[in-house]
């Protein structure tokens, strides 16, 4: 994988972002809310998604996992709420978990914010950011971490990295290449993103694309571009376990008060 040169300019930003995130801090220096290890590793006591998904099946709610995304390359203005506020509401509308960007320079999201979430609500966290190198996992604390498989070098050592600290690992894929890959590193929670990367372009045809060829013991994610209830649909039929969404909760065009709550639960109760 890590083929990045096609990506969008905004993306090829953020990866230069991450690449030097973590250098000049030196690897292994401290930073908020991290509990490291004798050896400077977070260990982590994750709260399941495969079970957070199942109780919301019990209960009758679309297993959504909830974006807090205060702003990113796509979107058309910046939501500065809490994000506790921003969780508290998304739970309270039936998410399922929630996703913290902790990426600063392109989507204003921080790790001081995701510790700060995961000990105001008793769902699943989502950590949220380009992690290209093991040591990055050793910032903040979190139930499952992101890992894009097109960005990062050795996909299956960093799929043990996580679980050896106790996250469970997300990968994210584009394509039939990149969901082997997943497969191959022994992913277990695979996420389709629906935005491709070079373009920055949404097409849920991208989820129906690759589903297919998901093995049913896999917890599988369709991720962006799901902006309401129809699309919530289209993509259960297409065989989602749960649905990653940001932008159509955090509605950041709209400059009026927002219904954080509202606008998950028109999501979560199709
Ligand atoms: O806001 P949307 O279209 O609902 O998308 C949410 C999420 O899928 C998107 O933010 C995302 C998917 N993969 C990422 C990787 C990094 C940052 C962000 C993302």
């Amino acid at each position: 994988m890590n083929s990045e040169s096609n990506v969008a300019p905004a993306v090829r930003s953020i990866l230069e972002a991450a690449r030097e995130r973590g250098r000049s801090e030196g690897d292994d220096g401290p930073s908020g809310g991290r509990t490291p290890a004798s050896d400077g590793r977070v260990s982590v006591e994750a709260r399941s998604l495969p079970d957070a998904i199942e109780r919301a099946e019990r209960e009758d709610r679309v297993p959504v996992i909830a974006e807090v995304k205060p702003t990113s390359p796509t979107s058309d203005g910046t939501r500065d709420e809490d994000p506790v506020e921003l969780a508290r509401a998304m739970v309270e509308g039936g998410a399922s978990a929630i996703s913290v960007l902790t990426e600063p320079t392109h989507f204003d999201g921080s790790p001081e914010a995701l510790r700060r979430v995961r000990a105001a609500v008793d769902v699943p966290v989502l950590r949220k950011d380009f992690v290209l190198r093991e040591s990055q996992m050793d910032v903040v604390e979190a139930d499952l971490i992101l890992l894009i498989a097109r960005f990062v070098d050795d996909l299956p050592a960093l799929v043990a990295a996580a679980r050896d600290r106790g996250f469970q690992p997300l990968v994210e894929v584009h394509d039939a290449a990149e969901l082997e890959a997943a497969l191959e590193a022994d992913a277990s929670i695979i996420g389709v993103n629906n935005r491709d990367l070079t373009k920055l372009e949404v097409d849920l045809g991208t989820f129906e694309g690759v589903a297919p060829a998901v093995p049913d013991d896999v917890t599988l994610i369709a991720e962006s571009g799901v902006s309401d209830p129809a699309d919530v649909r289209r993509m259960r039929e297409a065989g989602a376990d749960a649905l990653l969404i940001g932008s159509a909760i955090m509605d950041h065009a709209n400059t009026d008060e927002v219904d954080i709550a509202e606008n998950t639960r028109r999501l979560t109760r199709v």
